[in-house]
């Protein structure tokens, strides 16, 4: 059997950062992971992310609860008949309910392949403490993806002072009080933690799709290099609607991109050394209204 954990969390929360180090984790191990993950907006930035000899299937555009299971069902189908491995590792898109995106993997088909271990939910917890700016939709989905958690990852732990570290953990507790509860700063978990997992009885679910959420992409693309300092100032005047930007950035001066992430006010610059496609993906509601840079 194939043990399968299920990482949920909201826009730009660690996800991919938990999923590159499980993989690392797994792979001295001696075991063999595959990834299966979604992605809003059509570029797949994270699955760039995952490094090469991992089996991996995408969604992209679309969300493994919204798409419709069989989708995910077929996919995951393909990469148990593709390749051999023994964990599978499934990346939601931060706008997934956590619960929703079960249904494929509870596919009778997978019945006796796949051994569902938990869903591992990984919390912005500054964006936790700061969780009323939300829109109501937005904030009940946050909440749903700690409430349903096996195993919550109180991350980002480093933007926050003592006594606000305390007041997350504990109000976090208060959402979903059964699930183990480990603070983190960039989702550094040991392994252990993640295969002790077990998933809890699970009640009735609230619907939080992602239609209902209005959550908008849009991709931008630029034909010119980008002027870092203008770039960062469009930046600093978003409003608190736009919850995720990524994507690669050729910045002037520089002849090869630089990937860059944005969430929740943080920005991340990296070197990349390869040409790729000067654009990004920006996640939010009101998007049509939004000036670009
Ligand atoms: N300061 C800080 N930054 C973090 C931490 N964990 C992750 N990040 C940064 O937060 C940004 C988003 O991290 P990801 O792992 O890509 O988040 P994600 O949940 O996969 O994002 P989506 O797939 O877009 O929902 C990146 O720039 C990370 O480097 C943390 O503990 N502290």
């Amino acid at each position: 059997m194939v043990d399968v954990y299920l990482f949920s969390g909201f826009l730009g929360s660690g996800k991919t950062t938990l999923l590159k180090k499980m993989i690392m984790e797994f792979k001295e191990k001696g075991l063999k992971p595959a990834v299966f993950m979604n992605e809003l907006g059509s570029m797949n930035f994270d699955s760039e992310e995952v490094g090469d000899g991992v089996p991996l299937k995408e969604i992209l555009d679309g969300c493994i609860c919204c798409s419709g299971s069989e989708k995910s069902e077929a996919q995951i189908q393909t990469l148990l008949a593709e390749s051999e491995f023994d964990v599978l590792l499934i990346e939601t898109t931060g706008a997934a309910h956590p619960v929703e995106a079960l249904d494929a993997i509870f596919s009778p088909l997978f019945a006796e392949r796949l051994n569902f271990r938990g869903i591992v939910t990984v919390a912005d917890s500054k964006r936790f403490l700061e969780r009323q700016q939300l829109s109501p939709q937005i904030r009940s989905l946050f909440i749903e993806q700690i409430r349903h958690a096996d195993l919550l990852l109180a991350n980002k732990m480093d933007l926050l002072s003592e006594p606000e570290q305390s007041q997350a953990i504990f109000e976090i507790q208060q959402i979903n009080p059964t699930a183990r509860i480990v603070q983190t700063v960039h989702a550094k978990v040991p392994l252990k933690l993640l295969e002790s997992v077990s998933p809890a009885q699970r009640g009735p679910v609230e619907q939080a799709p992602v239609s209902k959420l209005n959550l908008q992409t849009k991709i931008v693309s630029f034909d010119e290099p980008i002027e870092r300092e203008a770039f960062e100032e469009w930046l600093r005047n978003l409003p608190d609607t736009v919850y995720r930007i990524k994507g690669y950035l050729t910045l002037s001066g520089h002849s090869y991109p630089h990937s860059f992430q944005y969430a929740y006010g943080m920005v991340q610059w990296l070197p990349e050394y390869m040409k790729l496609r000067n654009q990004i993906v920006l996640i939010g509601e009101n998007l049509e209204e939004l000036a670009m840079p």
